[in-house]
């Protein structure tokens, strides 16, 4: 192993002035003064940073008042008080700019331990800092922008999947929700052994309506009686859907026959004020609808398909006793219509 080169003190002296004169790094020596410190001399890097820094100048006078004052003079104390080196973190506003420095205080002792004065350097790390701020909120802003786009992303989800359930127009629900709901509650009514009503509304003589009025105004009716249709309906859990065409469908869970009957009677009631007029057919002056209403406690041996069956041979039954009519059972039929 090499040994150590070793200098005499006026080597030592003249290297150490090199480096104070030199280097790019702040260095500086101060003393304390009653609570204060005073500086001593300061090295050109360290000038350049705070020309304040002269010889005689207090620290609270470079430095200012505040937080980071406080902060900076405790860690002057700090290395002064314990004889130790001190690493810290500094951020004194200088000529209006905050800085960071990470300062290293080094004492300086005399031959009784005592501190005499206090050696410093600094490393500036306030571009350091500033970009890390700067990165912190390109951070944020990036972070907002994904949860703003992450909400966007849910909401245009959610719009897919009501659109995917909705029928374009009417509003109402469209088949594929009326089976998903209805097999969902038949079998929790078939659980709980609860009452399904289900309500199948018709348009009568809608193809007339079509054939006299056109296509526009046949839409135009469609889209109103899914209005009446959606307002007629009362609870969260009833769901009123368009069937196909001109035909509707009403779920109505834990609903008995009476509630069942009166809604139809009030859909009913509510049509004839809406007045829909309808020249082209015997059957009233304004468009009615024929419906098929089933109410029944299912059991277990209860099939979805036999309930869909009942409402529809119902409806079947309304438009054969002459339309504008409601026909209802309070059992499924499994058997043939009458
Ligand atoms: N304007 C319009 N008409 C439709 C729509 N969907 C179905 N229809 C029409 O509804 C009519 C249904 O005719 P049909 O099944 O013969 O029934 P109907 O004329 O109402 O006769 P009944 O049911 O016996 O009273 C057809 O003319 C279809 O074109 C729609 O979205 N818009």
């Amino acid at each position: 192993m090499k040994q150590m080169e070793s200098f005499d003190s006026q080597q030592l002296q003249y290297f150490f002035e090199q480096l104070w004169r030199t280097s790019d790094e702040p260095f500086w020596i101060c003393k304390p003064v009653a609570d204060d410190f005073e500086m001593v001399m300061a090295n050109q890097a360290a000038l350049n940073i705070e020309p304040a820094q002269q010889p005689g100048t207090l620290l609270s006078e470079i430095a200012g008042q505040g937080p980071e004052w406080n902060e900076l003079i405790a860690n002057y104390h700090r290395c002064l008080n314990s004889g130790q080196t001190q690493i810290v973190a500094q951020r004194p506003r200088l000529k209006g700019k905050k800085f960071y420095f990470e300062a290293i205080l080094v004492p300086i002792l005399d031959n009784s331990g005592k501190v005499t004065h206090i050696w410093g350097t600094a490393r500036n790390l306030t571009r350091f800092m500033e970009v890390q701020d700067e990165l912190q909120t390109l951070n944020n802003q990036l972070e907002q922008k994904v949860a703003e786009r992450t909400q966007a992303l849910h909401q245009a989800m959610a719009r897919l999947e009501h659109q995917s359930y909705t029928d374009s127009l009417t509003g109402l629900s469209n088949r594929r929700r009326f089976n998903q709901v209805l097999e969902l509650e038949v079998s929790r009514l078939t659980r709980s052994n609860g009452t399904l009503s289900l309500m199948m509304l018709d348009i009568d003589d809608f193809k007339q309506f079509n054939d006299t009025y056109g296509h526009p105004t046949g839409d135009s009716c469609l889209a109103q009686i899914g209005g009446l249709l959606h307002h007629a309906i009362k609870r969260p859990t009833d769901l009123a859907c368009r069937y196909g065409g001109e035909e509707f469908v009403i779920i109505l869970p834990d609903t008995t026959v009476e509630g069942a009957h009166k809604l139809a009677e009030d859909i009913r009631e509510a049509l004839s004020t809406l007045s829909i007029n309808h020249n082209g057919t015997a059957i009233n002056e304004n468009i009615t609808m024929s419906i098929g209403l089933v109410s029944c406690a299912l059991q277990e041996q209860s099939q979805l398909k036999d309930v869909i069956n009942t409402a529809d041979l119902l409806l079947y039954q309304a438009k054969s006793r002459g339309k504008d009519t409601l026909v209802f059972s309070d059992k499924i039929i499994t058997g043939k219509s009458e």
